[in-house]
């Protein structure tokens, strides 16, 4: 029987994108523009999608009481009005339409830079107001001005290419640009943003706001560093210039004007200090406003949500790794066996694990294994913690509320096997390790502590350590027979003759508190333990 898929359009989107769920089998679609945040904590639970521009609010409140949550489609670049964090504590998947907007973008932002040098909306005002202002509107020209671009991603590379078209020269300041794409892009590149901004008559900005450049442009920089004269453009976001600082600067004539878009507050208070000044030039919020941006961005997050919800598909996520169906398909196999060995090894480690480290050898050590790892994670804490609501998505930042440290390695040699799978986890000084393979695509057990097995890592499973003398299968099985549960394959493993061994064996049900007191009754049986894999 085939699943439908609930999703909530909670702000507006293209008619197309949501022609295209409407569209489909597989998905139920409720168009709620505007939804009060009230009603959207009331009716989160019935959603397994949600798609938002940048009105509705995912806060915290609204994850907790959405259990049925899956995905979070934003459509648009900026995900600030969604609590990422939370999301992913719950297991939510957050996706973006990273590209369907820079070209409207870098062209609003371009507009504001030539509207703030020629004063057009000041001296269209001047018209509609009756006057002839011809001398009060001077502007100046872009040509063979100097612009800083803070931030060069996809919009400031869009914005400098148009830049470089009207001769303008371009420094560029992004911790992440390397010397050689700089190169490629044909613009300067600056190390320290305080160097550059001397240099600049033009300074735009199109970087995501972070607890790191939240006020890149201060009070400091406004007044002592900027180029006397500057032109500021920022279609980015709000809370990257101090506003304040920016108001007293124009008042100064340190800052010549600047553009905005975007404002610490939207829209803006009362108290907005920019508000009255004449060297200013504001849209609210306007850069991705174009018919094609919107069909754009629309039509891909109907896609990508409804992909998430219905293949498993991962795209565009900002809290979780790209995976498509092809890469889905290559390690596909090893996720539910790697989340047994988590079991396994919490099972068989002491408890309050502090490390999980996961080696990789082989084939799969040449693959992208950061799903497989989370499986592991998953297993372990879900067993050992009892987190039934862990998933691949919160399972590290659950891990780390926990205090466990994750670490992965691969190398290519795989010993005897084609690819081997080990999860080590330590407690203190104790440590355990346990490690698994595909044999013909089954998964097996072949490794616990210093016990090469051979057990099959599905079911029920009973480990039991005992000392190496005769008669111990047969008090084992009987032990077990007594008690009605049947013995489906058994593993052996030993040291040496006479030294400890260990028997895996794969039991038809999970056996009683009692059968293994019993069993751990037995002076010869050093421990037996038991665990659905
Ligand atoms: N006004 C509007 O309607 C729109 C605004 N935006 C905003 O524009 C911004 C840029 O968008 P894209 O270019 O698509 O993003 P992007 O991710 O392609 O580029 C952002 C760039 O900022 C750089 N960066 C990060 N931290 C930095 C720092 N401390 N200093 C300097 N650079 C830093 C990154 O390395 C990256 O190259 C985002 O904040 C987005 O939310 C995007 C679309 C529409
Ligand atoms: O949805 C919008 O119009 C806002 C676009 C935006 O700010 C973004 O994509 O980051």
């Amino acid at each position: 029987m085939s699943t439908t898929h609930r999703i909530l359009v909670a702000d507006p989107i293209s008619e197309a994108g949501i022609e295209k769920l409407k569209a489909d089998p597989a998905i139920d679609v409720d168009v709620r523009i505007g939804i009060s945040p009230e009603d959207l904590l009331a009716d989160a639970a019935l959603y397994h999608g949600i798609i938002v521009r940048s009105q509705t609010k995912i806060t915290r409140e609204v994850l907790e009481k959405a259990s049925n949550l899956k995905a979070i489609g934003r459509a648009g670049v900026g995900v600030d009005n969604i609590d990422v964090e939370a999301a992913t504590e719950h297991g939510v998947i957050v996706m973006n339409t990273p590209a369907g907007n820079t070209i409207s973008t870098a062209e609003h932002a371009f507009t504001l830079m030539m509207s703030m040098a020629r004063h057009i909306p000041q001296a269209h005002a001047s018209i509609v107001a009756g006057r002839w202002d011809r001398k009060k509107y001077v502007g100046v020209e872009l040509y063979q001005k100097t612009l800083l671009i803070l931030g060069m991603g996809r919009i400031g590379t869009e914005f400098a290419r148009r830049a470089m078209a009207f001769g303008m020269r371009v420094i560029a300041y992004d911790p992440f640009l390397s010397a050689s794409r700089a190169r490629l892009l044909s613009v300067e590149l600056a190390d320290q943003i305080d160097d550059a901004l001397p240099e600049a008559d033009f300074i735009t900005m199109h970087m995501p706001l972070t607890p790191d450049t939240k006020h890149l442009l201060n009070r400091e920089r406004l007044t002592e560093k900027v180029k006397p004269g500057v032109r500021i453009v920022n279609c980015a976001r709000g809370g990257l210039i101090d506003e304040a600082a920016l108001a007293d600067a124009l008042e100064s004539g340190r800052v010549a004007g600047a553009a905005l878009d975007v404002y610490e507050a939207e829209p803006p208070g009362d108290d907005f200090a920019l508000r009255g000044s004449e060297k200013m030039v504001f849209t609210p919020h306007l850069g991705a406003s174009t018919v094609e941006a919107q069909e754009n961005v629309g039509t891909e997050i109907a896609d990508t949500v409804r992909n998430q919800l219905v293949d498993g598909t991962v795209v565009n996520s900002v809290n979780m790794p790209s995976i498509d169906p092809k890469t889905l398909e290559e390690i596909g196999a090893y996720l539910t066996f790697t989340e047994s060995l988590g079991r396994l090894a919490a099972t068989v480690a002491p408890r309050n694990a502090e490390r999980f480290r996961i080696e990789y050898s082989g084939g799969l050590s040449e693959k992208d294994t950061t799903l497989v790892t989370r499986a592991g994670l998953k297993g372990l804490i879900d067993a050992a913690w009892g987190d039934t609501e862990i998933n691949y998505l919160n399972a590290p930042a659950n891990a780390k509320r926990l205090g466990l440290q994750i670490t992965e390695s691969k190398q290519a040699d795989p010993g005897e096997f084609t690819d081997l799978i080990k999860i080590i986890v330590t407690a203190g000084d104790q440590t355990t390790t346990v490690a698994g393979t595909l044999f013909g695509g089954k998964p097996r057990v072949v490794l616990i502590n210093d016990h090469h097995v051979e057990g099959k890592a599905e079911g029920n499973v009973l480990i039991v350590e005992n000392n190496d003398q005769p008669g111990m299968i047969g008090q084992m099985g009987s032990i077990l027979g007594n008690h009605g549960v049947n013995i489906a394959h058994m593993a052996l493993s030993r040291s040496g003759a006479g030294e400890k061994a260990l028997v895996f064996i794969n039991l038809d049900s999970t056996p009683s508190d009692e059968v293994l007191d019993e069993l751990r009754a037995q002076p010869s049986i050093l421990s037996a333990v038991t665990a659905e894999i």
